[in-house]
């Protein structure tokens, strides 16, 4: 059964007083409700939030109604939309419903009309009848990220989360920059019993030492200088859910042994007080760097290695699972048309055979910001080739990840020419008769070829 708080409504008015009357008749009746009045203002906030019914006037300045409806329908095609119309334009309110709207409701009718169509709408989605909609997303999404996979080693890598996500045990997870390390630190938060606390997310790199700890443990009123009141520590945020240290192989010695305490009691004591507090997190840890060589090193160390990594998990880099482009390119694309309003209809074939080659050193990060780009840099709806080069440096990259440059085989023949001569050259100590008569050409055709390829 869905409660009435679950539907979220949001009402859109250029008029002020009447998205606050739909505002009291709504929220008085239960629902969560939030008001706009400037369509591009309403657009912003759909980008942040996911509405189960937008409730729009078709009379607006600069973007009306209809305007609006079609925006939800190509971009929100979950949301419902309900017009609000006067008397005059009951018949443009007709149209909108031909173009998708659910109903119209008629201002200064008796709201219970329009209350009773929310119910309707509630009732829908209950029994499944909007499920078809929801159908319509074409990726299983996780919490706004892409964990459908065609790989084996990514889906055994999330299987080894979801299994680790179960139990209670410290996770430490590897991987280069940009790969996903944070988004796997959410999903094993989400897949675990913690899921209902909080997940605590701290960049420890972002943070002198004296700085990460007062963030970690908090501190106490006067503790330091500037410690003007009683802070509460990232470690007591995350109480009862999941902390997550991300770049842990930035903590210097001291922090470990700090850290390694709080791990092995259980409780901490905020900076400048006596007392500890029990505490119950689970710990979840991530680096990019190679900490059994900086234990080697003598930067990290073994016994604080040990407790944060009960279970490592190895992500991929993205080059090591390329059947997974496809369905990654697809969800960036249309997540950027979403967040930037622009629709794409077309791109070039020069440009998905880039995204689709490219090596991606800096892993699903790098992918998700090239795309961005492109659709961006897009004209009138089209991805055209010619964006590549501003937006990757794209044929040094391709050079660099192939590891040679495709070109015209008269161009390599040349290429190739220019070097075997100058090599010949070079072993007749400049003497073009015997060079000549080693390459089987005439001396003057040798003469030729080396003042046009600019030779000595
Ligand atoms: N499976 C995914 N679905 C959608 N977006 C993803 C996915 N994996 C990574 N991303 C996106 O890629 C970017 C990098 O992800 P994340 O910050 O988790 O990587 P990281 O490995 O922690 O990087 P770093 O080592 O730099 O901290 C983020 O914008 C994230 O949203």
């Amino acid at each position: 059964m869905i409660n009435k708080k679950q539907i979220k409504i949001l009402t859109l008015d250029d008029e002020v007083e009447y998205t606050q009357t739909l505002f009291h008749i709504l929220s008085n009746s239960g629902y969560a409700v939030k008001t706009s009045n400037s369509p591009i203002e309403a657009f912003e906030m759909m980008k942040n939030e996911s509405f189960d019914v937008v409730i729009t006037d078709l009379m607006m300045p600069t973007i009306d109604g209809i305007q609006v409806l079609k925006h939800i329908k190509e971009y929100y095609p979950k949301t419902q939309v309900i017009i609000i119309t006067g008397y005059g334009t009951i018949e443009n309110a007709v149209e909108a419903i031909k173009k998708g709207a659910l109903t119209y409701f008629i201002k200064g009718h008796d709201p219970e009309n329009l209350l009773q169509e929310i119910e309707n709408i509630k009732s829908m989605k209950e029994e499944g009848v909007l499920k078809n909609l929801d159908n319509e997303k074409q990726f299983s999404e996780v919490n706004g990220f892409l964990l459908e996979t065609k790989s084996k080693v990514f889906a055994k890598t999330l299987e080894i989360a979801q299994k680790a996500a179960k139990s209670n045990v410290n996770i430490l997870i590897l991987g280069e920059s940009g790969v996903g390390k944070e988004v796997f630190a959410r999903f094993i938060h989400d897949s675990s019993r913690r899921s209902s606390g909080s997940f605590v997310p701290i960049n420890c790199h972002s943070f002198s030492e004296s700085l990460l700890e007062s963030e970690l443990f908090g501190h106490e009123k006067g503790a330091f200088t500037g410690a003007a009141a009683t802070r509460i520590g990232r470690f007591e945020t995350a109480d009862g859910g999941t902390l997550f240290l991300d770049e842990i192989g930035d903590t210097s010695l001291d922090t470990q042994v700090k850290l390694l305490r709080v791990l092995e009691s259980k409780s901490i004591q905020k900076v400048g007080s006596n007392a500890s507090k029990k505490l119950d997190f689970r710990l979840v840890s991530a680096t990019n760097q190679n900490l059994q060589e900086e234990i080697t090193l003598g930067n990290f160390r073994e016994d604080f290695f040990y407790r944060i990594s009960s279970i490592v998990i190895r992500i991929p880099p993205l080059r090591a699972r390329k059947e997974d482009l496809e369905s990654l390119i697809a969800f960036f694309m249309k997540k950027a048309q979403k967040e930037q309003m622009i629709k794409i209809s077309n791109m070039e074939p020069e440009v998905k055979n880039f995204l689709l080659q490219y090596d991606y050193p800096g892993n699903v990060r790098e992918l998700k910001n090239i795309i961005e780009r492109l659709v961006v840099l897009s004209e009138d709806g089209v991805i055209t080739k010619d964006t590549l080069p501003i937006c990757t440096n794209y044929e040094k990259k391709l050079v660099e990840s192939r590891g040679f440059e495709i070109k015209p085989l008269k161009d390599i023949r040349k290429d190739f020419e220019i070097e075997y001569i100058q090599k010949v050259l070079h072993a007749c100590s400049g003497n073009l008769t015997e060079a000549a008569r080693h390459l089987a050409i005439s001396r003057r055709q040798l003469f030729n070829k080396v003042s046009d390829y600019g030779l000595k």
